[in-house]
Order: structure tokens, then C-alpha cells, then sequence
């Protein structure tokens, strides 16, 4: 059988980009047999270097990063390995949209597709990025920016396909409910519970994106745009910070045995969705009250549907890239 190339470039390869790379080697079989398809590594890029192969890299040279070629990013980097697929796992910038932004302006117009894990560049883009996507027949999937092995977009987009989505209730970000489970129910402090969370991986690179709420608002925006097809202002979301929790109110928690997480929330209106970001606390019989650690939780209503509970999805490096290879899946079944 002849198989299909499909040529993948990786931007950012730090904890999560680094086992994308080895996972997606190792499954090189699985694509041939699955779909059809000759999957190569063709580049991978870091910060300051990167490394180019056109007939695929291996393993090996991935990790020999004092191999890498210095100043091989950007740009630069996506011409010269000419992917047909981006993976981007770079770090996030609330600010500017980070690297992230100029891959997706670099690669989308070329009609090349995205999978992004790396969340600022749609959270404050991601109607315009959309649209250079559909100029050009590119596909943009974005599991890892949205919550990753909870499949929130791909369970809105498709079990729920077509349906009047009234509400949105989720504890999307793990280090979070990670913290806050372990400063109410275990009486760490804030500090070695962040530590904890840095230490699995979890966190951000800089888990004040966590902590202030700017990771569950990211996500609530990808989230609301790629599966309800409206991008909402990522400035205008209100949060509640996680820094801003008292003692007291943790007392409190306890002494009621409630479980509190960072909740991102959606409401329909007559205008449209409303968001915010707040902190809030469940009783034990509430479904979200069996998220321990840093597992995920969504509530969903839908005319017609009705009410819906996922739990699960703990977030994990392991995990997300479960979530990315997910996302590779579901690209090569639509190439
Ligand atoms: N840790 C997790 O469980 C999850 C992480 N993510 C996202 O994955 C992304 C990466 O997270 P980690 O791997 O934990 O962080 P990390 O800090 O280990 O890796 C980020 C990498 O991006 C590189 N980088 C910085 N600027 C770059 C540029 N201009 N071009 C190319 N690469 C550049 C850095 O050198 C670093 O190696 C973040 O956007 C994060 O939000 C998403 C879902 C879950
Ligand atoms: N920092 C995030 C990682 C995945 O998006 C989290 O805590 O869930």
C-alpha cells in the first residue's frame, strides 16, 4: 500500500512538547495501519533552536538537542521543515498571544493545520485565527488548550451537534483544583500545594496563569468558540484569583466538608454567552465533590438534551498528550 506523508513540526518542545514528540514517533505504525499514512516528524523548535529532517526525524536526534541548529525558530524554522501540521506547545503570553500566535499566523493562510496545547494565541485571537483557518480549509483542533482529557469541545461539538447549549459549569483547570483540595482537605499551604503541582507538571510555566484564573478563562473562551461558534472577549471575563482565598473561607469549607474548585462558567443570554471565572464551593453529594486532586469536571444543559456530568480528565502530562494524540486522530480520519 502506498502511504499518504503527512509532514509534522512541532513548536515548543519543554515537558508536554518533548513527550508529544516520543508518543507520536512511537505510534508511526498505528498511523500507517490505522489510516494510511507515512506520519514524519519533520522539525521540532524550542526557544532558541531547532532541528529540521525532511525524511522524518528519529527519536534519537529529537533528543540530542545539542544537535539543534541555534536560531532555527519561527518562521524560519516552519519554512525550512514546510509541515502540511503544526503541533504548537510553547508557553502562553496573556499579553501578546505568545509564540504560539505567529506560528498559527504563519501556518493557517498556507492551509496548513494546527494542533494547538498552547492556549494564549486563540484565547485573545481565535475568531480572527478561525478565520484564516476556514480562508483556507486549514483545521484547527485544540484539545489540549481546552481542557485536554476532559473532552469538553469535542462533547459539545459532536454528542451534542446541533443543540441550544443554555449552560456551562467546569473546573477546568487541575493545578487549581489541585491547590485548593490540598489547602482545605489536607491543610497544606498555598505555597507547597502550588510547589506540588509545579513538581507533576501540571502547572503552567508560570502557574500564576493558573492561579489568577487566567488558564480557566482561556480555556472557557477556546472552549465556547471552537464548539458553540462564538469567541468571547478573553479581557472582559471576570475571575475570581485563587490568591485571593481566605483562611477563613477555608475553614469554613471544611468544617462543612464542601469541595471547592475554580469553576469557569457560561450562561446564555439574550445577547449571547456570558462568562466569568469564580471560586466556588460543592456540598458532598454534588457530583463535582468526586473531582479530587486535579481531576476535571463539566456540567452542560441543553434545550432538548437536558442536563449533563463529566468527571474526569485529570490533568497530567501523560494526559494531555493523551488529548493531543486524540486530536492527531481525528485530523488524519479528516485529511
Ligand atoms: N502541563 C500540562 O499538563 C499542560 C500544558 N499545556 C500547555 O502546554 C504548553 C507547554 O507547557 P509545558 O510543556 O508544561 O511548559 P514548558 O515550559 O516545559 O515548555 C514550553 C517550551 O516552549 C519553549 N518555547 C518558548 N518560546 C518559544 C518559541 N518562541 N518558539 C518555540 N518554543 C518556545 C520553551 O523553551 C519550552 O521548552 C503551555 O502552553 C501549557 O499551557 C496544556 C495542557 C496541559
Ligand atoms: N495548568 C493547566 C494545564 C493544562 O491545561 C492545568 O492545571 O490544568
Amino acid at each position: 500500500m502506498t502511504l499518504r506523508v503527512v509532514r509534522v513540526a512541532l513548536t515548543g518542545s519543554g515537558g508536554i512538547g518533548s513527550r508529544v514528540a516520543v508518543a507520536l514517533l512511537a505510534r508511526r505504525v498505528r498511523y500507517a495501519e490505522r489510516f494510511g499514512v507515512d506520519l514524519r516528524l519533520v522539525g521540532a523548535a524550542g526557544s532558541r533552536a531547532g532541528i529540521v529532517g525532511s525524511g522524518g526525524i528519529a527519536v534519537g536526534e529529537f533528543e540530542d538537542r545539542a544537535s539543534w541548529a541555534l536560531g532555527l525558530t519561527g518562521a524560519a524554522f516552519l519554512a525550512e521543515a514546510a509541515p502540511d501540521v503544526i503541533i504548537d506547545a510553547g508557553p502562553n503570553d496573556y499579553e501578546t498571544g505568545g509564540p504560539g500566535l505567529a506560528h498559527l499566523e504563519w501556518a493557517l493562510p498556507r492551509g496548513i493545520h494546527a494542533i494547538m496545547v498552547s492556549k494564549s494565541a486563540l484565547a485573545l485571537h481565535g475568531a480572527r485565527l478561525l478565520g484564516l483557518a476556514s480562508a483556507s480549509s486549514s483545521r484547527v483542533h485544540a484539545s489540549g488548550a481546552s481542557s485536554a482529557a476532559l473532552p469538553a469541545v469535542d462533547f459539545l461539538r459532536h454528542n451534542l451537534a446541533g443543540a441550544s447549549v443554555t449552560r456551562v459549569e467546569a473546573a477546568l483547570t487541575g493545578t487549581t483544583s489541585f491547590v485548593l483540595d490540598a489547602v482545605t482537605r489536607q491543610g497544606s499551604s498555598l505555597d507547597a500545594a502550588v510547589a506540588e503541582a509545579i513538581s507533576r507538571g501540571i502547572a503552567e510555566p508560570d502557574p500564576t496563569f493558573d492561579l489568577d484564573g487566567s488558564d480557566t478563562a482561556a480555556k472557557l473562551v477556546v472552549i465556547a468558540g471552537l464548539a458553540l461558534g462564538e469567541w468571547l472577549p478573553f479581557r472582559g471575563i471576570t475571575r475570581e484569583s485563587v490568591l485571593e482565598v481566605t483562611g477563613a473561607r477555608v475553614a469554613a469549607w471544611r468544617e462543612a466538608g464542601e469541595k471547592p474548585a475554580l469553576v469557569g462558567v457560561l450562561e446564555r443570554t439574550a445577547t449571547g454567552y456570558e462568562a466569568r471565572v469564580e471560586v466556588r464551593a460543592y456540598p458532598r453529594e454534588h457530583p463535582f465533590a468526586s473531582a479530587t486532586g486535579s481531576t476535571k469536571a463539566l456540567m452542560v444543559s441543553a434545550e432538548g438534551f437536558g442536563d449533563y456530568t463529566l468527571v474526569g480528565g485529570a490533568s497530567t502530562p501523560e494526559a494531555t498528550v493523551a488529548a493531543v494524540l486524540k486530536d492527531v486522530e481525528h485530523l488524519l480520519a479528516e485529511l
